[in-house]
């Protein structure tokens, strides 16, 4: 598809969340009907896990098909009912022979499912003095890359702690995409260290645009989520941030940046190929 437009609306929803799956969507939907009112973007995005508690023992209690699934269901009425891309952050998803999965499910205009990425790099992680999580006591990782494509823009999307793994995102990079988008739920240890640094450092390694959308932080909850929603561009500037609470944030974002950025500094053609190895890329 050709390239409609350079310049793109996000809004980012970053959502409360409870236990309460049915009050969780009506949430989310009242939100995705504000910012389209308020604001006219293209796309929008929700956080990880925003119809459920984020903790191991609730994924399966929780979880739903997709697309048949209520959340599922829901998502893609209100993309039609708005004409809006709607990324729709993350659900516990029950799979083939009822595994369940930590999936993103991405909406056209048209109400049509045009993206499903399960989390591939599971959250398992023991800090001492820290956060203990292991999301494979209940979940399994999902072993495909996922890219979408908005009006001619290629936009990669990966789940959270995916944002670690530098190769993912130079995958997607060497795939085309302009962007990265991360449904994501970092923690109060590492989300003050690391948050805002990888973002950054992808954005920067990767020359594209790095998008992710927390919960709300909620002090009570059993985890508690980082915030911070944010929109980084290709310079690794910070271009819109979230603070901890409920919020929407929009920016509008210049595609043509990306093509500047990699003119100017063009590392991806200065690779020493002859001194260490590129690996084939898979097609995605
Ligand atoms: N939900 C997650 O994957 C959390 C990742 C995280 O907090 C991290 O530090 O990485």
């Amino acid at each position: 598809m050709s390239k409609a437009s350079n310049i793109m609306r996000l809004a980012l929803l970053q959502l409360k969340g409870s236990k309460d799956k049915t009050a969780n969507v009506a949430n989310a939907l009242g939100q995705i009907e504000a910012a389209v009112k308020q604001h006219k973007p293209r796309l929008i995005t929700l956080p990880e896990c925003f119809n459920c508690p984020y903790g191991t023992k609730y994924f399966r209690e929780y979880s739903e098909r997709i697309p048949d699934g209520y959340t599922s269901q829901q998502l893609s009425k209100a993309a039609a009912d708005h004409q809006v891309y709607i990324v729709g952050g993350t659900i516990p998803e029950l799979g083939e022979n009822d595994a369940i999965y930590n999936t993103c499910t991405v909406w056209a205009p048209n109400g049509e499912l045009i993206g499903k990425h399960r989390k591939m790099h599971l959250f398992d992680i023991d800090v001492k003095g820290g956060i203990r999580f292991k999301e494979s006591e209940t979940l399994s990782a999902g072993n495909e890359f996922t890219t979408i494509d908005v009006d001619g823009h290629r936009i990669g999307i990966g789940i959270c702690y995916d944002i670690r793994f530098e190769e993912m995102a130079r995958l997607y990079r060497n795939a085309g995409c302009e962007m990265i988008i991360y449904p994501a739920a970092f923690n109060m240890t590492t989300g003050p260290l690391h948050w805002e640094l990888l973002q950054r450092a992808r954005a920067n390694d990767n020359q594209l645009y790095v998008v992710t959308t927390s919960p709300a932080r909620d002090s009570n909850a059993e985890y508690v989520a980082y915030g911070h929603s944010m929109i980084v561009d290709p310079w690794a500037k910070v271009l819109k941030s979230a603070s901890e609470g409920e919020e929407i944030v929009v920016a509008d974002v210049d595609f043509s940046l990306v093509e500047q950025v990699r003119q100017q500094i063009p590392v991806f053609n200065q690779r020493r190929v002859d001194l260490y190895s590129t690996k084939q890329v898979p097609k995605v």
